[in-house]
């Protein structure tokens, strides 16, 4: 199974992709270099199915590892969490020898990612993603944070792991609802840069609940390479990664956290953006058509719930982190496979786009 390494020169490291990864992780986490405490942070579900094997696999390595567990869901994805967090691993003694381990999904691994950077001043932590969003996207590149009411993700910091363990067999524990919303990702980064993966991902059948392991590093693979090129997103190349995020992240915002999950609220927000794409970017309707159906197929939300308003989205939504100066910046396809940046988005086709999402 192609493990990816992701090149960032004295940041660099490796996602590990193999079965059963979790039961030796810690060797894995020795070999990356990695000797001080460790600090497991994990969500109350995720906890419950895979703390104690990482927690093994830990101990037989002589690590002594100290558990602190959130709640599950996007709602401990906040500040008063980073603040328990911190505190909870000053009580237990960690200093600036410790690291931190993210055992989990996107949530887990953004909040962690964000403590590991402030805590004692920033101190190394590995990921280990426990959900197909968090395996083939948010354990890789470095982004790390936590939302506030006005918005997704406005509060964080760049802070690269040291090690991504990735065993596509912890996946086997996840519920229906969060196997389909990983797709949004996997379809997103088809859309944006592998318009042939479009095919492969039409190939699997939900019903079987199978995630290929080769599907996995792919997806790490597309990351890997935007997020060397344009690692702080400062030369539009990592933008790329927003595409249906403007919406999408508008939309998640407009409902109180974890009421809709990342990949459904991305769904609708790829859905807008394929529509301003068809508008501005020349996209044939058939090519957003073969996207929109394999949204479809795995049974992701494309119109948006009515108790949710158009203005409230748009409130949200204007204050994606692409937009600078009051300068709209919003991700286009040509093609699948053919994403850019484009300035020619208005905030009246932006209006126009949550408007379509009616029906
Ligand atoms: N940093 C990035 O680059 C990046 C990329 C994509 C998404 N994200 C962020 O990730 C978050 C979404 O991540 P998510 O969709 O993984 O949500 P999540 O972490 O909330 O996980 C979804 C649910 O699945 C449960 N779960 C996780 N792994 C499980 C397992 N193996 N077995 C059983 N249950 C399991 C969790 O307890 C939770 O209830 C959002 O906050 C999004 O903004 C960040
Ligand atoms: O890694 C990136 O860059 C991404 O844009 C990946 C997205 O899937 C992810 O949801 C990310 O957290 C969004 O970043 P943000 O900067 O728009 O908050
Ligand atoms: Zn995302």
């Amino acid at each position: 199974m192609p493990s990816v390494y992701v090149d960032l020169g004295e940041r660099s490291y490796e996602v590990r992709v193999e079965n059963g990864l979790l039961a030796r992780a810690g060797d894995a986490i020795r070999s990356a270099g990695l000797a001080g405490k460790a600090a497991i942070i994990t969500d109350e579900t995720v906890g419950s199915f895979h703390a104690a094997a990482l927690t093994e696999a830990l101990t037989a390595e002589g690590f002594t590892p100290t558990l602190h567990t959130i709640p599950a869901g996007e709602a401990s994805k906040s500040m008063s969490q980073v603040e328990a967090l911190c505190s909870s691993l000053a009580a237990a003694g960690h200093d600036r020898r410790s690291f931190v381990i993210a055992l989990g999904g996107g949530v887990v691994g953004d909040l962690a990612g964000f403590v590991a950077a402030v805590f004692y001043r920033g101190i190394p932590f590995v990921q280990i993603p426990t959900t197909i969003v968090a395996q083939v996207d948010s354990s890789v590149g470095g982004k790390t944070g936590v939302n506030l009411p006005e918005g997704k993700n406005l509060l964080g910091a760049f802070h690269q792991p040291r090690l991504v363990i990735v065993d596509p067999e912890v996946l086997s524990t996840l519920p229906g609802r969060e196997y389909r919303e990983g797709f949004a990702e996997v379809i997103k980064h088809a859309a944006i840069r592998d318009g042939a993966m479009l095919a492969e991902i039409a190939a699997l059948d939900p019903a079987t609940r199978d995630v290929p392991a080769a599907l996995i590093s792919r997806n790490i693979a597309i990351k890997a390479r935007i997020v060397e090129a344009d690692e702080h997103e400062t030369k539009g190349l990592r933008a790329l990664l927003n595409l249906g995020h403007t919406i999408g992240h508008g939309i998640e915002a407009a409902v109180p956290y974890g009421e809709m999950l990342h990949g459904e609220a991305i769904s609708l927000g790829l859905r807008a953006a394929l529509y301003l794409s068809e508008k501005h970017a020349g996209l044939s309707p058939e090519a957003s058509q073969e996207i929109i159906a394999l949204l479809e197929k795995f049974q992701l939300p494309l119109v948006l719930d009515p108790a949710i308003s158009d203005a409230r989205v748009l409130e949200k939504l204007s204050r994606d982190k692409k937009f600078e100066a009051g300068q709209i910046r919003f991700v286009l396809l040509r093609s699948p496979g053919d994403a850019y940046v484009s300035d020619q988005v208005t905030p009246e086709d932006l209006a126009e786009a949550v408007a379509y999402l009616r029906r």
